[in-house]
C-alpha cells in the first residue's frame, strides 16, 4: 500500500494538472473572442474590406462555446437583427458588441502564484515612491504602467512613469475598451490602466501592482473581486502636507487641489483590505510584498 502522503502528491498533481487544462481552454476562448474584436475593429475602419460583408451572427458563432441558441440570445440582448452585417452596425450596436466580446470574455484562470494588488492612498502618501522601490528591488512584480493626459513632470519618462498622451488618443482607447480602469483623479487630468499587459502578466504567473486613485481601485475590485487592496497611509496629515509641499511639482493651487481630494480618501481607508503606514520607504515596500505573500499562502491553503 502507498504511504498517505504518495496519494497526496498525486492527487495534488492531478489537482495542478486539471486547472492548467482549464486555464488553458479559457485562454483559447479569451483569444478567439479577442480576435474577434480585431475582426469588428477592420470591418468598421474599411467597408472595402472582406470582414465588413461578416454577418454578426457569423462572428459570435466562431467562439467557442457559442452556440447558434446561444448567439441568437445574445443578438437578440445587444439589439442586433439576425442578417446584420458587421458594416452595418449602428453606434450604439457596435459598442455594445464590442462590450461583450471584452467584458464578457471568460478570464483567464490565474496560476496560483500570480496575485493583482492595487496600491491606493492620498496625494504625496508616498504611493509613486514605493512603487518604484517595488519595481527595482523585486522584479517578480510587474509595476503596470498608466496611461495619462497630464503633462510630464520634469526627469518623468514617457513609457516608465507614464504613457503620456492626449484627448483623443484616451478617447480611443476607452472606446477600444483598452482600459481595466479609467478615472478623472483631483478634477483634472484622466488617468487608465493598460488592460492587456496585466492579463498577459497574471496569465504568465507574475504579480501585478497598480498605483493608482481610489476610484480605479473601485473598479478593479468591482471588474477582479480577487485583486487585494491596500491602503497607503502617511504617518500624520501634517507630514502629508509637508511631503506635498517638500516635492515641489504642485503649483499652490494644485496642492491645494489634491489635498481637496486627499481628505476624501482618507475617509475612504475602510473599504480597502489592508492599510499599510509609509513612515520608511523600505520597509512599507516589504510590507505590502509581504502582504502579497501572506495572501498567496491563504489561496494555497484554501484550495487545498
Ligand atoms: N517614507 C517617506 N518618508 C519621507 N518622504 C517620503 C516617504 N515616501 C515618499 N516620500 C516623499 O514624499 C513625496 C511624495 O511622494 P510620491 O510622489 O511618491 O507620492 P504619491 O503618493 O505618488 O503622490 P501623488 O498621488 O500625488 O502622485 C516625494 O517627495 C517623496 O520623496
Ligand atoms: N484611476 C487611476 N488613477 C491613477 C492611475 N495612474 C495614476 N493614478 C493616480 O493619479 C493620481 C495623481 O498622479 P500624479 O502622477 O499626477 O501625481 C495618483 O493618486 C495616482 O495614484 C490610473 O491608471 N488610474
Amino acid at each position: 500500500m502507498k504511504p498517505p502522503e504518495v496519494d497526496r502528491v498525486a492527487a495534488s498533481r492531478a489537482a495542478v494538472a486539471a486547472r492548467r487544462a482549464r486555464a488553458s481552454v479559457k485562454r483559447a476562448v479569451n483569444e478567439r473572442r479577442l480576435s474577434a474584436v480585431a475582426v469588428l475593429d477592420t470591418a468598421l475602419s474599411s467597408t472595402e474590406s472582406v470582414e465588413a460583408t461578416m454577418r454578426v451572427r457569423d462572428l459570435l458563432l466562431s467562439i467557442p462555446g457559442l452556440g447558434p441558441v446561444r448567439v441568437d440570445r445574445v443578438m437578440e440582448r445587444l439589439e442586433i437583427a439576425a442578417s446584420k452585417r458587421l458594416s452595418g452596425l449602428g453606434v450604439h450596436q457596435q459598442q455594445r458588441l464590442r462590450e461583450f466580446l471584452l467584458k464578457r470574455a471568460p478570464r483567464v484562470e490565474q496560476p496560483e502564484q500570480s496575485r493583482l494588488v492595487v496600491l491606493a492612498g492620498p496625494t504625496a502618501v508616498g504611493k509613486g515612491t514605493v512603487s518604484t522601490y517595488i519595481r527595482e528591488n523585486y522584479p517578480e512584480v510587474l509595476l503596470s504602467v498608466s496611461a495619462t493626459t497630464r503633462a510630464p513632470r520634469p526627469g518623468e519618462i514617457d513609457g516608465v512613469s507614464y504613457y503620456f498622451i492626449d484627448d483623443d488618443e484616451f478617447d480611443r482607447m476607452i472606446a477600444a475598451g483598452e482600459f481595466l480602469e479609467w478615472a478623472v483623479v483631483h478634477n483634472k487630468s484622466r488617468y487608465g490602466t493598460p488592460r492587456t499587459p496585466i492579463d498577459e502578466a497574471l496569465g504568465a504567473g507574475r504579480s501585478v501592482l497598480l498605483e493608482i486613485d481610489i476610484q480605479g481601485a473601485r473598479q478593479v475590485k468591482t471588474a477582479m473581486p480577487e485583486a487585494m487592496l491596500v491602503f497607503l497611509l502617511p504617518p500624520t496629515w501634517e507630514e502629508l502636507v509637508r511631503r506635498l509641499i517638500g516635492r515641489g511639482t504642485e503649483s499652490l493651487e494644485e496642492q491645494e487641489r489634491r489635498l481637496t481630494t486627499a481628505r476624501v480618501e482618507l475617509a475612504a481607508q475602510d473599504e480597502f483590505d489592508h492599510r499599510v503606514v509609509n513612515r520608511d520607504v523600505r520597509a512599507a515596500a516589504a510590507e505590502v510584498v509581504e502582504l502579497m505573500q501572506i495572501q498567496k499562502a491563504i489561496d494555497l491553503h484554501g484550495k487545498e
